[in-house]
């Protein structure tokens, strides 16, 4: 039986108040079943970012749920939500966002530092390993190509084991071959370590890496498309006016 890593109910997100005010979505849900990769698409404005920052903890929902685990997030206060981030939840974002003084290995470890956990040493070399990067453990992130500092990355986001990686365009700096060692990669954690993502991308070809891709339009869910591949993704976009 499939468990449920990610559950988001009647989602609504509200900035600012009365006439000034936008409702950037409108009773969203999605279901994240426990290994899947799905992307989000839809036209710049259609809550894409919002979805991804209230799914993730980085945002509270004005109202409904997000639950993860057996944790309800949107009732989390300030200070739980910055714990449950650092232990249950990974990232990956455009921008690396990796510390230039510290070595490949401890980037990928801060996270458990922060969380004062203890190092697996099988499971980061295991990580460390599946990314690639056995040789430029001790290298700093200066040394290493985008496409490297990206797999970096994503080893940290998944050295917590974290319910959900949460990917925000994680391809969008990086060439086209290298978008395509880094999407793989992201596939492959879906597949065998049953790690669930969630990535918000512009990109058809990056959407196509996922199990299922879920189109958002104006604040709501207007559909969602499994196994598609990069051209049927992009008629679908254009049908939702995005080109
Ligand atoms: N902090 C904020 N204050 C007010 N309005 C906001 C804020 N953040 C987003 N919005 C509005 O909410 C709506 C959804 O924005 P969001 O950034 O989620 O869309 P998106 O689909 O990610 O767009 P893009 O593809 O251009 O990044 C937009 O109308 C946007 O202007």
């Amino acid at each position: 039986m499939t468990s449920t890593a990610l559950a988001v109910e009647a989602v609504v997100k509200k900035y600012g108040r009365g006439r000034s005010g936008v409702t950037a979505l409108r009773g969203v849900d999605l279901t994240l079943p426990t290994g899947s990769f799905t992307a989000v698409m839809g036209p710049s404005g259609s809550g894409k970012s919002t979805l991804l920052h209230c799914a993730a903890g980085l945002d509270t929902p004005t109202s409904g749920t997000v639950r993860m685990g057996a944790d309800t997030v949107s009732q989390l206060g300030a200070n739980k939500l910055t714990a449950f981030r650092r232990d249950h939840v990974g990232f990956v974002f455009q921008s690396y966002n990796l510390l230039p003084t510290l070595t490949v290995e401890d980037n990928i470890t801060l996270p458990l530092l922060l969380g004062r956990r203890a190092v697996d040493r099988d499971w980061l070399d295991y990580l460390i390993g599946a990314v690639g990067l056995a040789e430029r453990r001790k290298h700093r992130p200066t040394e290493l190509s985008g496409g490297q500092q990206q797999r970096v990355a994503i080893a940290r986001a998944l050295v917590t084991r974290p319910h959900v990686v949460f990917g925000d365009e994680p391809t969008g700096a990086l060439d086209s071959r290298t978008a395509k060692q880094v999407l793989d990669l992201l596939a492959y954690t879906a597949r065998t370590l049953d790690q669930t993502i969630l990535m918000v991308t512009h990109d058809p070809v990056a959407a196509a890496h996922a199990d299922r891709v879920v189109f958002l339009a104006d604040g709501a869910v207007v559909g969602s498309m499994a196994g598609g591949d990069a051209q049927a993704i992009a008629s679908r976009m254009s049908s939702l006016g995005a080109w």
